[in-house]
């Protein structure tokens, strides 16, 4: 069984002389699923772009594996995978392609997957088609079926639900529930409500106090 932890001590963020947050705390583990509310511009994609080490531009100290992220972030980002606001597909490539390159950076090829995992987000038949001619929603059922592919036991997602229609979404939050159920450990924001038992959240308006600052 998975042991992971990631924990968060007296986390504080500025961009541009303004607090996103302050004095936040936090404890993950596996098996949890942990929604980071806020009102749009409290600092969710900023929080999530310093856990994926995007940004070193914070104060306090994030521990993996219960060491410090000096120590454990090479560690933590072999186990990660991050899905940001862009879809990170080349529209010229057809979406088979695109998993094919993503799926050689991990060194495990299989089309059979690929197809399967195409299915599973709704884009059979789509296969082949150049991206530049998908949707926005399309893109980014082409940046999902990576979920079902990547066998990373922490997923960090920034909206995932974005463009995704309810059937879609019902999809992806049982994918997320079972990774959880499986020991991994999902971090994502989002505006809706969503199901699943082993629900946490942390809301940054929580953060931004003036007690929370001082
Ligand atoms: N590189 C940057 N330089 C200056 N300010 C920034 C930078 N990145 C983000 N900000 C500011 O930080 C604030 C938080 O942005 P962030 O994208 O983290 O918010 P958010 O909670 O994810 O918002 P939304 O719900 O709209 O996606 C915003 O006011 C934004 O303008």
């Amino acid at each position: 069984m998975l042991d992971l932890s990631l924990e968060l001590r007296d986390l504080s963020c500025e961009r541009d002389d303004r607090v996103l947050f302050a004095g936040l705390c936090a404890q993950f583990n596996s098996g949890d699923v942990v929604q980071i509310e806020g009102p749009n511009g409290s600092g969710k994609t900023t929080l999530l772009k310093v856990l994926t080490t995007i940004s070193n531009d914070y104060r306090g100290e994030i521990y993996w594996d219960r060491k410090p992220f000096s120590q454990s972030k090479f560690e933590f980002l072999s186990q990660l995978l991050f899905l940001g606001h862009l879809p990170g597909i080349k529209k010229a490539l057809s979406p088979v392609e695109n998993l094919l390159w993503y799926q050689r950076i991990s060194g495990e090829v299989s089309k059979d997957r690929i197809f399967s995992a195409l299915t599973q987000v709704g884009l059979a038949g789509y296969e082949d088609v150049p991206c530049y001619q998908l949707s926005a929603g399309q893109h980014r059922r082409v940046a999902l079926s990576r979920l079902y592919l990547d066998p990373s036991p922490v997923w960090i997602l920034d909206e995932p639900f974005t463009a995704i229609d309810k059937k879609g979404v019902a999809a992806l939050e049982r994918l997320i529930a079972e990774r959880a159920e499986k020991g991994g450990l999902v971090i994502l924001t989002t505006h809706q409500d969503i199901n699943s038992p082993s629900l946490k959240k942390v809301n940054l308006q929580d953060f931004n106090t003036v007690e929370a600052q001082s």
